[in-house]
């Protein structure tokens, strides 16, 4: 896979990863590296394991065995920063945007800022204007409450509040889900641009194939609690794996890849 290159290019390593609940066994001796810089999108079965792999690299969920890196620090371990490393280290979309209600639009953006640093208000303002314009929002939406939004505007708050400590690593659960094709096309061109300009490294849990095969640098498919492909979307389509197989070459995929080839 990617034995040979040096370390610091990993924005993200897995080694070997177990994660399970009683029972059952969800993650199985999993190793993933991301590289810094590129955008990674993960496929896999619906409760195969995406968002545990997620919330586990976050320090969300306890591992039974393995090792997990994160710019070169071990989640963790000693080396640790706790919560306000990470804070700083990645920005987090959950699937359902999930602001704060009874805040602004504003007000959600600089939460993060308020939970980590010491800023005076102006100084906040600027940010919040600056990160809502960056994700493609206007300053007058900044007053706005979030009942009040519609899901992609929703959604792209909820990726300024993301980016509002300038993390390098950007986590993004299925971005798209909820959106029509053209508010999820728009998105999609977002990220993309906010890789180019801010050098993020994305890792994104997604179904959505459009999302795969326009944004996405590398595709990793998870299935039996490990990644049994990793690559460029064309090379997904050549998997021989019998669930990567199923996935790509099903019905409901088929129109979009005709574009592909
Ligand atoms: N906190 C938890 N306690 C117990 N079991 C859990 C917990 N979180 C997840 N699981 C189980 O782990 C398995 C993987 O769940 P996960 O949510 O990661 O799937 P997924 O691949 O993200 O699925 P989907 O595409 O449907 O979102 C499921 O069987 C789920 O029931």
């Amino acid at each position: 896979m990617t034995m040979g290159e040096p370390q610091e290019q990993f924005a993200i390593r897995v080694r070997d990863l177990v994660v399970g609940f009683g029972r059952q066994t969800v993650l199985d001796h999993l190793s993933l590296d991301v590289r810094k810089g590129e955008i990674l999108g993960l496929v896999g079965a619906s409760g195969g394991g995406k968002s545990v792999l997620m919330r586990t690299i976050i320090g969300l969920i306890p591992r039974r065995s393995g090792t997990i890196e994160v710019m070169g620090h071990e989640i963790g371990g000693t080396q640790d920063r706790g919560t306000r490393g990470a804070a700083a280290t990645w920005g987090i979309l959950f699937q359902q945007g999930a602001l704060f209600s009874s805040l602004t639009v504003r007000q959600n953006v600089q939460f993060p800022l308020r939970e980590n640093l010491v800023l005076s208000q102006e100084l906040m303002d600027e940010i919040a204007i600056a990160k809502l314009e960056m994700v493609g929002l206007r300053a007058q939406d900044a007053d706005k409450y979030p009942a009040e939004l519609s899901g992609g505007m929703t959604k792209r708050v909820a990726l300024a509040r993301a980016l509002a400590l300038d993390p390098p690593i950007l986590f993004l659960d299925e971005p798209t889900s909820g959106l029509d094709p053209i508010a999820a096309g728009d998105f999609d061109a977002l990220i993309k641009t906010l890789q180019k300009t801010l050098g993020l490294t994305v890792f994104m849990v997604t179904h959505d194939l459009a999302s795969l095969t326009t944004v996405c640098d590398r595709v990793a498919a998870l299935a039996d609690g490990k990644i049994v492909a990793i690559g460029p979307m064309r090379d997904l389509l050549q998997s021989e794996h019998p669930w990567v197989r199923a996935y790509f070459h099903g019905k409901r995929s088929q129109m979009l890849q005709h574009e592909m080839r």
